[in-house]
């Protein structure tokens, strides 16, 4: 799995692991200010079936997890949102005002997930579903590193997600990648929710250069869309009602 540390000064403050839950192919991301007396932390896109797994790291690593994100609506898996709620007091579920879905902080486009002296940028990417949005990590002064966009479903390594449900559309998603992903410096490091042939990270400049759908004009890349003829998700009917509550829709205890 990728994650990295290096010796330059900035670098040295952000912790940063990504997690595999294999079943769904859903990759969970983890980011930490370890400079910061607190070590305050962020999950995004955990998974039911993984979250003791994740508060365990959390826990050995010292951190204090203060946000779990999602980046949208799930359709293929239940999120670990409520359930991490439910087991880490005070921490506070975050997505996405336009999914409609219930969260403690429901972000939109320029708002600024604060975790320690570090931040992520939230930018609409709609298209897969209405409400997805792209996290992205802060720039400091003179910061060497490149920025890290955390895409969803929205742009995938070498592919991007489907938009035949959840208010999907083709033209939107187009417009989302080319105007919020695409625009971002070239060594922007893309991770996205899943990746089903094992690779891990790409980059925007690699996208631009060999996404085999997005490198297309908007009319082919409509047509591929259209044709892509993938099954519905197994645990569709299940995930999507489930995720509006924070995958907590079974549970009388917990409401967001
Ligand atoms: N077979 C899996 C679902 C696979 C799938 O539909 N993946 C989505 C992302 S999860 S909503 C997608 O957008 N895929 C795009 C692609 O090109 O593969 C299952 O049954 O769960
Ligand atoms: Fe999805």
């Amino acid at each position: 799995m990728g994650s990295y540390s290096t010796s330059s000064q900035s670098q040295q403050k952000l912790l940063f692991r990504q997690l595999l839950e294999k079943e769904s192919s859903t990759y969970t991301y983890l980011l930490a200010d370890f400079s910061h007396p607190d070590k305050p932390a962020v999950l995004i896109d955990p998974v039911d079936k993984t979250v003791d797994r994740d508060l365990s790291l959390v826990r050995e690593l010292g951190l204090k997890l203060i946000y779990a994100m999602n980046t949208h609506v799930h359709a293929d898996h239940v999120t670990g949102t409520g359930l991490i709620k439910g087991k880490v007091l005070g921490l506070k579920s975050v997505i996405s005002k336009a999914s409609g879905a219930k969260a403690d902080l429901l972000v939109e486009a320029g708002d600024k997930v604060q975790f320690g002296d570090l931040f992520l940028e939230v930018r609409a990417t709609p298209g897969h579903t209405l409400g997805c949005v792209t996290y992205v990590t802060g720039t400091e002064p003179n910061q060497p590193q490149p920025r890290m966009a955390f895409t969803g479903d929205a742009l995938l390594i070498r592919g991007c997600g489907r938009t035949d449900f959840q208010g999907g559309s083709s033209q939107q998603l187009y417009k989302s990648v080319h105007s919020q992903i695409f625009t971002l410096p070239k060594n922007t490091l893309i991770y996205p929710a899943h990746d089903y042939r094992g690779f891990t990270v790409s980059t925007v400049e690699e996208e631009m250069q060999y996404n085999p759908r997005l490198t297309k004009d908007e009319e082919t890349f409509k047509s591929i869309m259209e044709n892509l003829n993938l099954s519905y998700p197994k645990m569709m009917d299940k995930a999507v009602p489930a995720n509006m509550v924070c995958g907590l829709q079974d549970s009388a205890s917990v409401s967001s």
